[in-house]
Formats: C-alpha cells, sequence, structure tokens
C-alpha cells in the first residue's frame, strides 16, 4: 500500500518535470534540489540519452592519475561484493568527476543495453547524467540514495542507487563509492554499507599518506579506538596538523568546512604534543588519554616514527602535570548505577573501602563491565591522579608476561631491546593495576606476584636491586576464582592476597536494569535523542545476552547505523547475529521476529574484527561482543575465508 502511494507520487511528480517543473515537498530534499538543478541547466529529462564510455587509452590514463584511490578502495570493494554477492547488485568506485574506474559483480540483472551504463569509462556526473545517486552525492557532497524513477532520465530507471563520497586525508572529495542494483530490490541498508565502506576506504587512504609522521587514532570510547567510527589526526614533529578526517573532526566539535591544516595541537587538545609523546615514553604504552580543548575525554593511541626510545623527556613540567592529570577520565562509580540492586549494594560496598587500599576481586561473564568497574574505582578513588595500568593475563605469551608484569635489565634476554624495560607494576606506581584475566595467570608467575604484594618491592628480571613499588591492586576474571583454587589451578594464598573484597558483576540477563542501560549507552553512541521500540525492549528482555553490555553495545551501535528519521530503534534495524541468537533461544515465543536478509553490516564489521585480530577468532568474537560459535557460524555463512 504504502509502496503503491509512493510510486502514483512519484509518477506524477514525473509527469510534472516533463512539463518542466519539480513539485515541492514531493521527493527527498536531494532529490528535488538535483532536479531543479538539472532543469535549470536545461538538461530535457524525456532526452534519449547515449552511454558512451571513454576509449581505452583515456580511462587508462584517469585510472593512473586515480591509482592512490583505486589502491586502498579496491580491498574494500572486494570485502563489500563479497557481502552482496547473490544479490542483484554492482560495487562501483567513480573519480571525482563521476567516471566509473572499477567495477565489481555481473549486472545479470540488466539488459545487455543497460549493462553498458555500468562500465568502467562510463561518465555519471549529474551534469551529464541527471539526478542519479553518484552525480548527486558528488554535487550535495553526502552520501545519497536515489531510487528507481527518482533518476532524472527515465532510461536509469531501472536502478536504485546509494552513494558516498570518498574524501582525501585533507578533505577534498576525491571519488564516490556506490552500490547500484535492480529496482525491485529493497535497499533499506544499503546506504549505511556503502557509507561505512566509504569511511574505511578514507581510513586506509589516511595511513598510507603519512607514513612517517605522528598520528593520533582516537575516540571517546576507548573500545572505538582502531575501528571504522574513530578519529585520526596527523601532525608534524612540532605539533602542527597536518590532516584531519571527518570523525575526528566531529569528536573535537570543529566546523567540517573550516580550515584547519597549520592548527597547534594545542588548541585542539587540553595538552600539548610534546606532553603527549613524553608520556607515552615514560609509560611506555602507544595508548593514552587525554582531553579536547574543551574538556571532554578521549582515548588515543599515538603512532610516531620517533621511537620511544630515543626520546627524551622533555623539563615543560606544566604541560606534562596538565596531561598527567588528564590521564585518568574514568566515569565515577556512581554513573555505573543504572538501578540493578545487586550492581547498588557492590558499588555501596566500593565507596565504604575507597582509599583503603584494600584488594578488589571483580568476578563476572565476559563483557558484564569489569574492566569498566576497575577504571570507575580507580577514577573514584585518591589514587585517581596516578596511573592506570591494565594487563591482560590471558593474551601475553606465557613466555613474555614475566617480563611484562616485572620488566627487565639492559641485556636480560636475547632479543630484549637493549635499554631494558620498565614492566606494568612499576608503571602502575603510585595508581592502580588491574589484572584481568587472573585466572589464566601461570602457576609459577602467581608465587612471584605474590611476593611483590606482600613485601611491596619488585625485583626486575636480570636486575640484583629491588625496587619498592605503590600499587592498588584489582583483578577480574570469568571464572570463579574459588573453583580454581580447589582444583589446585590458582594457588590459594594469592586468592585471599587478591580477594580483600569480592564483586561479583551479574550477567546482563540477570539484571533488573537492562531498559535504563540501553538508554545510556544509546545517549553515549548517538549525538541526538534514540529512543527503543517497545517491541525491541521485549525481544532484549528475552535475549540471553551470551556477550552481555559488549553485546548490547554492539548491537545498538549497529542499529544506530540504520534507523530512520524518526530515530526510535525498532526489532528490523536490530543485526542477524542477534536475531539467530533469539531464534535458537525462543523460537515459539516471537513468531514474527524479522527474516534474515543479507548482507548486513555485520558482514563488514566481522571481516574487519577478524583482520584486525589477525585471524584469531576467540578475540574478534570478544571483540564483536558474540560468542565463538555464533561468529563461527556467521564466518561460514557469509564464505569469509
Ligand atoms: N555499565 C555499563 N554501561 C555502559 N557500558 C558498559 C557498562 N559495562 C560495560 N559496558 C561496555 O561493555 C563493554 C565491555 O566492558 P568491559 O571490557 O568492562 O567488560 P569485561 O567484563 O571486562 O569484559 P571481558 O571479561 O571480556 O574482558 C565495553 O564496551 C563497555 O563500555
Amino acid at each position: 500500500m504504502a509502496r503503491s502511494l509512493a510510486s502514483n507520487r512519484i509518477a506524477s511528480a514525473r509527469l510534472q518535470l516533463l512539463d518542466g517543473t519539480v513539485p515541492t515537498g514531493v521527493l527527498p530534499e536531494p532529490i528535488e534540489r538535483s532536479w531543479s538543478r538539472c532543469i535549470s541547466t536545461g538538461l530535457p529529462a524525456d532526452m534519449a540519452m547515449r552511454i558512451e564510455p571513454l576509449p581505452h587509452q583515456a580511462l587508462s590514463e584517469i585510472c593512473e592519475s586515480n591509482a592512490r584511490l583505486l589502491h586502498q578502495a579496491q580491498p574494500e570493494m572486494e570485502n563489500l561484493h563479497a557481502q552482496i554477492a547473490g544479490t542483484q547488485n554492482m560495487v562501483i568506485l567513480t573519480d571525482a568527476q563521476g567516471t566509473i574506474l572499477h567495477a565489481l559483480g555481473n549486472p545479470t540483472f540488466v539488459s545487455k543495453a543497460e549493462r553498458v551504463a555500468l562500465q568502467p569509462g562510463v561518465s555519471w556526473c549529474e551534469e551529464n547524467t541527471g539526478t542519479n545517486a553518484i552525480g548527486t552525492a558528488l554535487v550535495e557532497q553526502t552520501p545519497v540514495m536515489v531510487m528507481g524513477e527518482e533518476h532524472y532520465f527515465a532510461r536509469n530507471a531501472f536502478l536504485n542507487c546509494s552513494a558516498a563520497p570518498i574524501l582525501d586525508p585533507y578533505g577534498k572529495i576525491i571519488g564516490v563509492l556506490d552500490i547500484s542494483g535492480d529496482h525491485r530490490q529493497p535497499q533499506a541498508h544499503t546506504l549505511a554499507l556503502v557509507r561505512m565502506s566509504a569511511q574505511m576506504i578514507e581510513n586506509r587512504l589516511f595511513t598510507a599518506e603519512f607514513p612517517r609522521d605522528i598520528t593520533l587514532h582516537f575516540h571517546t570510547r576507548p573500545e572505538f579506538v582502531g575501528t571504522l567510527w574513530e578519529g585520526i589526526a596527523v601532525f608534524s614533529p612540532v605539533g602542527k596538523l597536518l590532516a584531519i578526517n571527518k570523525n575526528a573532526q566531529r569528536l573535537l566539535g570543529l566546523n567540517l568546512h573550516e580550515p584547519l591544516t597549520g592548527t597547534e595541537f594545542g588548541k585542539l587538545f587540553d595538552s600539548t604534543l610534546e606532553a603527549l609523546l613524553d608520556l607515552q615514553y615514560r609509560t611506555g604504552s602507544r595508548y593514552q588519554t587525554l582531553r579536547t580543548s574543551q574538556g571532554n575525554p578521549l582515548y588515543a593511541k599515538i603512532e610516531a616514527d620517533v621511537p620511544p626510545s630515543t626520546r627524551k623527556p622533555t623539563g615543560n613540567n606544566s604541560a606534562k602535570n596538565k596531561l598527567a592529570e588528564s590521564a585518568v577520565l574514568e566515569a565515577p562509580l556512581d554513573t555505573l548505577n543504572t538501578g540493578d540492586p545487586q550492581l547498588t549494594r557492590a558499588i555501596s560496598a566500593l565507596k565504604k573501602i575507597a582509599g583503603r587500599d584494600i584488594a578488589i576481586l571483580i568476578e563476572g561473564e565476559t563483557g558484564t563491565g569489569k574492566e569498566l568497574l576497575a577504571k570507575a574505582i580507580h577514577a573514584s578513588g585518591p589514587r585517581h591522579k596516578g596511573p592506570f595500568v591494565a594487563i591482560n593475563c590471558a593474551s601475553i605469551p606465557e613466555g613474555l608476561i614475566e617480563a611484562e608484569l616485572f620488566g627487565y635489565e639492559d641485556g636480560a634476554f636475547t632479543g630484549a631491546k637493549r635499554s631494558g624495560a620498565r614492566g606494568k607494576i612499576m608503571q602502575a606506581h603510585g595508581g592502580t593495576l588491574f589484572l584481568d584475566e587472573i585466572g589464566d595467570m601461570p602457576m609459577a608467575l602467581q608465587a612471584r606476584l605474590l611476593r611483590v604484594l606482600q613485601e611491596r618491592e619488585l625485583t626486575p628480571l636480570g636486575s640484583p636491586k629491588s625496587l619498592p613499588v605503590d600499587i592498588a591492586v584489582i583483578s577480574a576474571t570469568n571464572h570463579q576464582l574459588k573453583s580454581l583454587v580447589e582444583s589446585s589451578r590458582f594457588r590459594e594464598d594469592l586468592y585471599y592476597r587478591l580477594n580483600g573484597l569480592r564483586i561479583v558483576l551479574p550477567p546482563l540477563r540477570d539484571r533488573d536494569d537492562l531498559s535504563a542501560l540501553a538508554e545510556q549507552i544509546l545517549d553515549e553512541e548517538s549525538r541526538t535523542s534514540v529512543k527503543l521500540d517497545r517491541e525491541t525492549l521485549a525481544l532484549f528482555k528475552r535475549h540471553p545476552w551470551p556477550g552481555n553490555i559488549r553485546q548490547l553495545r554492539n548491537v545498538l551501535r549497529t542499529a544506530l547505523a540504520f534507523i530512520d528519521d524518526d530515530a526510535v530503534v525498532y526489532p528490523h534495524h536490530l543485526p542477524e547475529d542477534f536475531l539467530d541468537e533469539l531464534r535458537t533461544a525462543s523460537t515459539s515465543d516471537f513468531p514474527d521476529l524479522p527474516q534474515p536478509s543479507l548482507p548486513t553490516a555485520e558482514g563488514q564489521l566481522i571481516r574487519r574484527a577478524i583482520a584486525e585480530h589477525h585471524g584469531n577468532i576467540t578475540i574478534a568474537a570478544k571483540h564483536l561482543g558474540i560468542s565463538r560459535a555464533t561468529l563461527y557460524r556467521k564466518v561460514k555463512r557469509l564464505g569469509i575465508g
């Protein structure tokens, strides 16, 4: 019904178009503007267009001058193509003039004559081809979707197209990524997919452009650093901005159209580049926290070609102190209290012992927020100006964990850095050491750790001297540590040392505050106010949530990419994995669950997560907030090799 109303509206709009006028308020705004532009340039809407691809030589020259774009776009196009394989769609890349450089997919959905339009060398600029996603995205400088008869020329009505401009690191449009397909297919998620892939290409262009400068990857949430949503800014060694991506401009609250090149680091952040690099040098960590010039917290990964060991700390103490103060930015304990009674009790117990250096042990399933809680405890206590140093005992190879924790002296073992290294325990001096997945710490190290905790001093590998160390210890585990003690896999004496106060974080399925938690996450994830539909909340309440709050965050983040103008998350916005898990968990309760529809943005995220974690499915699954089994199933279904 809605469909036929829409097609009646567009049919009558087309009749007016043939009379040379554009109806107002009938078409989406970018289409209306584009039709008006086409009319004002005298393009006749009923013109019988001839498609003339560029001759081979001219196309080769254009491809050569766009080699950088082609090189960085190709892998993302292949990813995208793998996801839409089997649907009637093509992935297309054009240059900044709208000329097709590369197209993937077999356009069997169109006639031979129409196929010509989708091949390399054909121009889709608005001036020649009228309203179309590629040309209109170039003029509007924003992602655009053009459906069937919204195309200015009737001969292009066989297509539904979604296109997003691709910007170079200096903010200039250098091309367009587009998915074009059969106009009879639903296109609900295509624009989001294209937008995400264009962003990935932009991030690749960034990294490739500045291999030898100082690059900051940052976000307001630590887990977003290194993802599609991260902000990237590149600085010269003297702290002048060389380039910045759109995400970074948004995160820093900057005007997207203002020229920014040359801006001083200190104008964008509440610190100097020198101080940040010093902090990296002193802590030995590329991951640092800092604030925007308006005081908003950010998490950053620093990529500097200057090896930290060759840098000397500057004597600029005020800048250093300013940064050290801003190094702890976690939410205080109260913000984690969203109304679950078990958590309320835990937070009240934690407040009572604040500042008493009682070792805290946090138990809870994966993704229940153990690390977030540890950071909040640190931020709420008297050590909050000191460092918070986290170490994941499960992810460091057994042979390296000792050196990581205790540090080593110059030449302690082959392959060690000549200058030696401070271990994580020493890095946490004056602050908090967070031992994540403590249950996986090898037995031999448990004895050494126990000694440090008892004697409050440590001896680096290869050193004859002990050094005093002042740390608060918080540990966390997905297991019940007591049962590891009972099966002799964890030392009892260490267990009691670590367990001054035991906090058990409830799994999400048992929490009473799911709705409040989801709202809080939506507030954090979205710049505008977004609501959960009643049915969505009902589905949430029935879901087993094996990935807990991490999974909830990922589900909401994906859904946000797909929501419509009414800013409400409906069940059909939810990702496939979530619905799959729900179907498995409650087949009879929800016969109306949205049916699977490939492609979704999930495939994209999964590929990225697997690549980023070098094929490690366990860590990729954790990063995505889904179980290993679900990830394997998904990988198989999407044919991700
Ligand atoms: N109370 C909360 N409010 C909002 N987001 C939360 C909350 N607790 C956890 N999260 C989010 O869930 C994700 C996982 O949190 P965290 O890393 O602290 O969990 P964890 O229990 O330490 O996980 P793991 O055991 O797998 O290391 C993060 O994205 C975090 O931001």
